[in-house]
């Protein structure tokens, strides 16, 4: 559904999983930053309107947004959090650069996802116009910032879940006698 058609940036909080020890990273691309800043405040906002502690909010900044998948990369690997955020703004200007900026973004941030065990949220604007970006970032059609923290959330949850689960599973076999110690993967060092 395009944004156009919905302000997305609406949510129930009684249907969101509780976040209050929830720590989350956000990388901020300087590139366009009345913008970002938008975004970022949406996020903001959103996180403390979930009971998100704000010691629990790491911030970092980055040049651009083609940065914010080292800035992100490094933000997992230093910071103990549970999601992280990448914000930009990538508006079309003369050239194909706009093509290659988002594209490289974008690989770059699912690559980060795939290899990785920490859930990065893509909230990079992509617009033609700087009217398009200022409407998704607290205008007209809401903020993607928001829309960011939201998902932020969720993805925490099923991180958290997905854990537990995979712990409580093998423990269960083993107590239960189905599996046998020698049957789990052999985990050097742990
Ligand atoms: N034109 C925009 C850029 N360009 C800069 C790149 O993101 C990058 O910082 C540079 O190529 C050096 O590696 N970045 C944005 O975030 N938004 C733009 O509109
Ligand atoms: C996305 C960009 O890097 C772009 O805004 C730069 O503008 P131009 O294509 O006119 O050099």
């Amino acid at each position: 559904m395009a944004t156009a058609n919905k302000n997305l940036s609406n949510y129930d909080k009684s249907t969101l999983p509780k976040a209050k020890d929830f720590r989350f990273g956000v990388v901020v691309s300087e590139w366009n930053d009345t913008i970002t800043e938008g975004l970022y405040k949406g996020a903001y906002d959103a996180f403390l309107d979930n009971e998100v502690q704000d010691s629990n909010i790491i911030r970092w900044n980055v040049p651009g947004s083609f940065e914010l998948i080292y800035g992100a990369k490094k933000m997992l690997q230093t910071q103990n959090v549970d999601a992280v955020i990448v914000i930009g703004c990538v508006i079309q200007g003369e050239t194909k650069h706009f093509d290659f900026v988002c594209e490289g973004v974008t690989q770059g941030i699912k690559d980060l996802n795939v290899q990785t065990d920490v859930p990065v949220i893509f909230c990079v604007l992509t617009d033609n116009t700087m009217q398009q970006s200022i409407d998704r970032s607290g205008g007209i059609h809401g903020n993607k910032g928001t829309e960011a923290a939201i998902a932020a959330i969720k993805m925490a949850f099923i991180r958290q879940q997905a854990s537990l689960t995979h712990t409580y599973d093998s423990q269960k076999a083993l107590s239960s006698g189905q599996l046998q110690i020698e049957d789990l993967p052999l985990k050097i060092g742990e």
